[in-house]
């Protein structure tokens, strides 16, 4: 089947400024890559960081990269990325950092080479304002914030 994965996006990258890994695709149909942390840095409960990678990129124009959590850190440790997604845009040339917040009751240590985000890159669209006296009516309309209903299930 035809599908967009079979043609990678190159993506500039300096070399790692600390001399580790790029990151890399788990698995063949992983979504994001598994991005390490260039640092030893030990995370409070509570607190937050941006964990240095020392990567330095040129996404090509029309793309981005986002910086989503790892579920198991999620999950484990109370650890995730509080701007989820962060967004690295195609014309920032400084350091990708991961920010990382403690959710969890332990403090978390960090250590160089550890796995600590994952970065998914996709396509950018852009939108363009047009100014209208009237919108176009929905059976919607203006409701929204849990309008349609609590948590209970549609067919119960
Ligand atoms: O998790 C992140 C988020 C952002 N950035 C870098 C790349 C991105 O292109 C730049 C700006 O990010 P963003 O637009 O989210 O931050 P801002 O607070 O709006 O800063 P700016 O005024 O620099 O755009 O910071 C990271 O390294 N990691
Ligand atoms: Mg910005």
């Amino acid at each position: 089947m035809h599908s967009p994965v079979e043609v990678p996006v190159p993506i500039k990258v300096l070399p790692h400024g600390e001399g580790l890994a790029l990151p890399v695709y788990a698995t063949e149909g992983a979504a994001g890559m598994d991005v390490v942390s260039a640092e030893d840095v030990t995370i409070a409960p509570g607190a937050r960081h941006a964990v240095a990678t020392g990567l330095a990129v040129a996404i090509p124009y029309g793309f981005e990269i986002q910086v989503r959590p790892r579920s198991g850190l999620a999950l484990k440790h109370g650890i995730t990325v509080p701007n989820t997604p962060g967004t690295i845009d195609s014309d920032y040339r400084g350091e990708l950092k991961v920010i990382l917040i403690n959710h969890g009751a332990e403090a978390f240590d960090i250590r160089r080479g550890d796995r600590v985000a994952q970065l998914v890159l996709a396509p950018v669209t852009r939108a363009s304002w047009l100014p209208v006296e009237e919108l176009d009516e929905t059976a919607r309309g203006e409701g929204g914030f849990g309008s349609t209903g609590g948590v209970v299930s549609l067919g119960s």
